[in-house]
């Protein structure tokens, strides 16, 4: 599926499911949205309408029908991942984040100076952040630019929208992985930007992020030169910020000049409106007072947190503050490529905080997020976070088809039929193991559009996505799907 295959004008008919605030998603349940060759919502139809039939030019056009349960929802946006990392998905150990760099990610990392190990690593990642729905990445690459700009080669040719960045870091990390001098990191780094926009001069699918890793990772007069590279560049900034309590009392160590982690990057001009900043767990409140002055954005990765045991960031609090945040996976501090998963996790973690953390104070009632809540954390938040609020995370005249087809499977057989059960009467059989394998949301019939959200919310996985789209180009698809 290639990104470069025609588009027919598209209705998509049946239900579907976007946020339209921070609090409500939209439960339309017979829908129909027509998408034209540019991948362009042109119409939306609720009810059952059928007046598009009507309408000129679209007579004609191609029907995609979802038929039985399931629904239309945006394509999952992950603000924050390592593409490289992914061979290492779920291998942690009890490490925190300094042990865990070096235990495991710098090495793996460095060993993409081999452009065929990062063809193979790259292609298996992007293939499958799309069959989980994902259909735009922030992603880390490494230090290599070759390998970075292979990263970006792959988006483009798979349709996949990113922000790909190549890593800079000039100091502390290991010899064999670390930047020569400040003067190749810019170099470097202006090498992949420039690639990436020769590329996709427009920007529509993928985009050069300039990528401090971290401030420990990067001497002062680095990150400056990397604040300016952005500004000249007009390009995104992507880095992490107060992950890991040994992490800030190494920033304080490093940078005595600072009033604080976040005052290290805005003295390299870092925190622009551009600017995604991963984590952002043990932020003060003058931390999170400057990062909205400058209207930087926050990636929320709840599943890295609780695998290096970072902390439960509060995100009641980022958002009452009225900060911008989305989700990211975080591959491989987190264990899964999937949005979907990090919707599970962030309400966990805010249940956590409810429960009253200890590193996050007393129980705060107010700290639970919803189903609705996290969804559009991981749909129209991340369409903020990384400047698409215009043109995707949910369903708008106007707005681009991204979008996931989420299937939920045939039901369960209807053996007993209601009232009195006499157990001798039935046969003790089961389940079909085609239905088992085929997916892990077990639907009965009787739930409502509402419940079948949260059930897909809680239990569904990539076997759900049947199909995915980017700007109206088919991405993915599962073998089984009829289009
Ligand atoms: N989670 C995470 N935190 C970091 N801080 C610096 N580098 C990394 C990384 O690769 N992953
Ligand atoms: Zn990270």
């Amino acid at each position: 599926m290639a990104a470069s295959q025609t588009i027919a004008k598209t209705v998509y008919a049946g239900a579907f499911v976007h946020s339209i605030s921070l609090t409500e998603l939209e439960i339309c349940e017979n829908g129909a949205i027509g998408v034209d060759e540019a991948g362009v919502i042109q119409f939306i139809e609720r009810n059952g309408s059928e007046e598009w039939k009507e309408k000129e030019g679209w007579q004609s056009a191609k029907v995609v029908r979802l038929d039985g349960k399931g629904f239309f929802f945006p394509g999952f946006i992950d603000t924050h991942t390592h593409a490289p990392q992914h061979p290492n998905t779920g291998l942690f150990g009890k490490t925190t984040l300094l042990d865990w760099l070096s235990t495991y990610t710098f090495p793996l990392e460095a060993s993409l100076s081999s452009l065929p190990k990062a063809h193979r690593i790259y292609t298996n990642f992007v293939s499958r952040t799309l069959s989980n729905g994902t259909t735009t990445c922030a992603y880390y690459a490494t230090r290599h630019v070759p390998a970075t700009n292979l990263l970006s080669s792959i988006c483009l040719a798979r349709g996949q929208r990113a922000l790909v960045g190549r890593v800079c870091m000039d100091s502390l990390s290991p010899e064999y992985y670390r930047d020569a001098s400040i003067d190749s990191a810019v170099a470097d780094s202006r090498a992949c930007v420039e690639y990436t926009r020769s590329i996709d001069p427009t920007g529509a699918i993928v985009r050069p992020i300039i990528t401090p890793r971290f401030a420990p990772s990067c001497t002062a007069p680095c990150l400056a030169a990397l604040g300016a590279l952005a500004r000249e560049t007009h390009s995104y900034i992507q880095t992490h910020v107060s992950e890991n309590t040994s992490e800030i009392q190494l920033v304080a160590q490093l940078f005595p000049e600072s009033k604080s982690y976040t005052d290290v990057y805005d003295t390299a001009n870092l925190l622009t409106e551009k600017t995604i900043l991963a984590h952002a767990i043990h932020l003060s409140k003058q931390e999170r007072d400057t990062i909205r002055a400058r209207g930087a954005k926050i990636s929320h990765c709840p599943a890295s947190n609780t695998a290096l045991t970072s902390g439960c960031c509060r995100v009641r609090q980022l958002l009452d503050e009225g900060l911008t945040v989305g989700l990211g996976t975080d591959v491989s501090g987190g264990f899964s490529p999937s949005i979907l998963e990090q919707v599970r996790q962030a309400i966990w973690t805010s249940r956590f905080v409810a429960m009253g953390d200890p590193s996050a104070g007393a129980a705060d009632g107010k700290a639970k997020l919803s189903t609705a809540e996290a969804l559009f954390l991981a749909t129209r938040g991340g369409a903020q976070v990384v400047g698409l609020a215009d043109s995707v995370g949910g369903f708008e005249v106007g707005k681009e088809w991204d979008a996931q087809m989420v299937t939920l499977g045939e039901g369960v057989a209807d053996g007993a039929g209601e009232g009195q059960v006499d157990v001798d009467a039935f046969e003790v059989g089961g389940t079909s193991t085609a239905l088992l394998e085929s997916t892990n949301v077990d639907v009965f019939g009787w739930e409502s559009s509402e419940e079948l959200v949260e059930k897909w919310v809680y239990s569904g996985d990539d076997r759900n996505c049947a199909a995915v789209w980017v700007r109206g180009r088919l991405v993915h698809k599962r073998n089984d799907v009829v289009l």
